[in-house]
């Protein structure tokens, strides 16, 4: 018997998985896991469900003979766990307090029929104040650095969740005391590398957890805490912004499968956290994280949903930090809010729709503070045939550049000599829009701000020269990027309405991009204008009829 899996570049001849079905041919999840399992030399793989087991041989063309059946369908199914059914991530304001971290393990508990993987984040504001406490470190003298505030708060915060929740300060003690010790380095050393700062940070979620699963063993419900770094989360070595390598699939499916069916307890893993892949250190994903860490997991396990708990009832027509009458977005694609997250809505990490796309699972972004609130359902497709406008995502403090060709036009080449030198600096470009002899775009703030400020000041300077041995350079920092994400078969009434807005409130765009994706459209605007204009966009697309302009099939 042969079945053929897509691109199986196989280095070790055996795997091992099962399957619940008696048919031997594996499900889209289940090829995937086999797909990474085959890529890593010398691993294994197995099921779920742990009922039928095949023993399989991948060749170098990607077809899997079965060479060995073990069925245990009809073994004694007490000893058979069932499957793990969805992961669900809850974000720093849903675990802020112990009476919050109460509320989630009631949460979790009232869907009886989920058997969670459960991803949490450090509690409350704890990531911003180990980086605070680590820059004070930097100048403030070793003797200093036990009286720091933000170290008193931390220190105070989760010793007196421990407490409330009645678990034993144990189970946190030593990492407060590395804390210190971190802390105490820093000082010394007067400094704080990108690859401090990540281990730093990262006693966030190594707290948060600990306590959590010690919390849920404390009330009767098995718990198992994983540090992710631990687990076979594999990165790049991008401190502060490190990237998820596909090895980590496998490694994270087997670690966490194997330890549920040989011994079944509610995994509680450490989200934002990774183990660099050459340097073997603590790395994290980009700060909101921990969305990746559970969306990795979903595809790894082939689960069935993945749901992230947040403090807003959803993924909403707008930042309701700019406009309060934002309101839930109940559908989107994986394109609309992929597109959302990277042009900089805080609800979601940029990177973190990709393994669900990849893996095709359902992303539910739920309100753990309003739990009944539907929120927001993130599918593959959806029916666009009424959507015009979905939200509206605002990415501030942007830097353009105006790039004008000093060669004559015809000249071929000139794009590409452009992008060659944004690939030799390793900077990446967010909104292009070009001419033949002109090139306008905005630069990702998110990978210079990743580094110091004087290297980003050099960086830019750095970039311009470069330019200007073959272009007029014009540079424009302090620019937002206003993206339009929804039916872009719409575009012309979309941009009709918002060029009519704009003007009415005198802003002036300085650089448009309706680009290859098919569910945005960019404006570039000065920093200074750019909340006006969300908010006078949201009232004309969200709080105004749009159908006088719609007709039939959405022509104007
Ligand atoms: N379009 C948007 N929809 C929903 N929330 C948004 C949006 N843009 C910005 N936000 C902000 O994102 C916050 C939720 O994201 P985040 O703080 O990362 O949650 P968590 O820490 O719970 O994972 C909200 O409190 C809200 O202020
Ligand atoms: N604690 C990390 C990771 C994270 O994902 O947090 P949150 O889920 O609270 O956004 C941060 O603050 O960036």
């Amino acid at each position: 018997m042969a079945t053929t899996l897509h691109s199986c570049g196989v280095k070790t001849p055996y795997l091992s998985f099962s399957k619940r079905a008696s048919c031997c041919q594996p499900s889209r999840s289940e090829q995937q896991r086999l797909h990474f399992a085959a890529s890593l030399p010398g691993s294994s793989i197995s099921s779920p469900s742990g009922k039928l087991a095949l023993r399989l041989r991948c060749d170098a063309a990607g077809k899997v003979d079965v060479l060995e059946k073990n069925d245990t369908q009809n073994q004694d199914s007490d000893q058979i766990a069932e499957e793990l059914t969805c992961v669900m991530k809850f974000g720093g304001s849903s675990v802020a307090s112990a009476d919050r971290m109460k509320e989630v393990a009631d949460l979790i508990l009232s869907f009886p029929e989920e058997r969670p993987v459960i991803v949490l984040s450090a509690m409350g504001k704890t990531t911003n104040k180990l980086l605070l406490a680590g820059e004070k470190s930097v100048t403030c003298g070793v003797s200093n650095v036990s009286d720091l505030e933000e170290l008193t708060f931390i220190k105070d915060l989760h010793l007196r969740t421990a407490d409330e929740l009645g678990v034993e300060r144990s189970v946190i003690s030593k990492h407060l005391f590395e804390l210190e010790q971190l802390l105490n380095g820093i000082a010394m050393m007067k400094e704080m590398t990108p690859r401090t700062k990540d281990y730093l940070v990262s006693f966030g979620e190594c707290m948060s957890t600990r306590i959590f699963a010690a919390y849920l063993n404390k009330i009767g419900v098995k718990a198992r805490q994983y540090d992710a770094f631990e687990i076979g989360f594999i990165t790049t070595d991008d401190f502060t912004n490190a990237d998820i390598l596909e090895a980590t699939y496998p490694a994270v499916a087997k670690r966490l499968h194997g330890d549920w069916i040989s011994d079944p307890a509610i995994p509680i893993v450490t989200g934002f956290l990774g183990k660099g892949w050459r340097s073997c250190a603590v790395t994290t994903l980009g700060r909101g994280g921990s969305d990746l860490t559970a969306t990795t997991i979903g595809k790894a396990l082939g689960l069935r949903e993945i749901q992230v708990w947040k403090d807003v009832d959803g993924v909403l027509t707008c930042d309701p930090n700019i406009y309060p009458r934002a309101a839930p977005v109940p559908l989107l694609t994986f394109d609309e809010a992929a597109e959302l997250a990277y042009f900089g809505a805080q609800v979601l990490h940029p990177q973190s729709m990709r393994p669900a796309r990849e893996g095709d699972i359902p992303v539910r972004v739920k309100n753990s503070y309003n739990p009944k609130a539907p929120g927001t359902l993130i599918t593959r497709t959806r029916d666009m045939s009424e959507a015009v406008l979905t939200s509206i995502v605002l990415k501030r403090n942007v830097t353009m550049l105006d790039i004008v060709s000093t060669r004559m036009l015809g000249q071929f080449g000139f794009l590409a000599k452009v992008f060659s030198i944004f690939e030799d600096l390793g900077i990446s470009v967010d909104v292009v829009a070009t001419s033949e002899v002109s090139i306008s775009l905005t630069l990702d703030p998110s990978k210079l701000w990743s580094r110091e400020l004087i290297q980003q000041a050099s960086e830019l300077d750095h970039v311009v020269e470069e330019l200007e041995k073959i272009a007029v350079v014009n540079l424009l920092q302090h620019r937002s990027i206003i993206s339009l994400i929804g039916n872009v078969q719409r575009s012309s009434l979309i941009l009709e309405k918002a060029f009519h807005v704009l003007r009415t409130n005198g802003v002036n765009v300085q650089m448009i991009s309706q680009g290859a994706s098919k569910v945005n459209i960019s404006l570039i605007v000065n920093d200074s204008e750019a909340e006006q204009c969300v908010r006078a966009l949201h009232s004309a697309f969200f709080e105004s009829d749009l159908s006088e302009l719609v007709s039939g099939n959405g022509s104007v």
